[in-house]
């Protein structure tokens, strides 16, 4: 799937790989994040074990990943607040010690799904950033691969 968003005055297009989280599929999981920009790892706020699990997509990526991959941590389902099992301090604590983007987001309710696309657009270098200014805007359409989910 594709996802463009409106970054400052540039238009980002996002190529979307969405992985199966599931352990038997980890063999897989290299054929979508290599050469990817950026990996948005998901777990579910009401799964504690979602969280635990996500912690080793994050090893997975350090290990064999792209060097510069952007990582960025979504806690899924955050409209469903009464039964939270994952303290949304812990999980930004844990995102900050890995340099990780961290965000709550709900699908179900599009909550900071656009948030978190720009943020991630916010660190992925521009790759025209040498290229010389004719004083004029220019459409930049970077196609970073990303697998939307790799954990829950
Ligand atoms: N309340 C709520 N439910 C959600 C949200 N996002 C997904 N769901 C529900 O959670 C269930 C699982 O969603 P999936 O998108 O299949 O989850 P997944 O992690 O991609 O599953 P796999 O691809 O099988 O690993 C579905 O019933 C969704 O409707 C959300 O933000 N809030």
């Amino acid at each position: 799937m594709t996802k463009t968003v409106q970054y400052q005055n540039e238009l980002h297009k996002f190529l979307i790989w969405d992985t199966a989280g599931q352990e038997r599929f980890r063999a897989l999981a290299p054929m979508y994040y290599r050469g990817s920009a950026a990996a948005i790892i998901v777990y579910d706020i009401t799964k504690e074990e979602t969280f635990s699990t996500l912690k080793n997509w994050v090893k997975e990526l350090r290990q064999h990943g792209p060097p510069d991959i952007v990582v960025a941590i979504a806690g899924n389902k955050c409209d469903l607040i009464d039964v939270r099992e994952v303290m949304e301090r812990d999980a930004k604590d844990y995102a900050d010690s890995i340099h990780a983007i961290f965000v709550e987001t709900s699908a179900k309710n599009a909550i900071n799904i656009n948030e978190l696309f720009i943020e991630i657009s916010r660190r992925i270098p521009s790759t025209d950033a040498n290229a010389p200014s004719g004083g004029k805007g220019f459409k930049l359409r970077r196609q970073p691969s990303e697998p939307r989910r790799s954990c829950c």
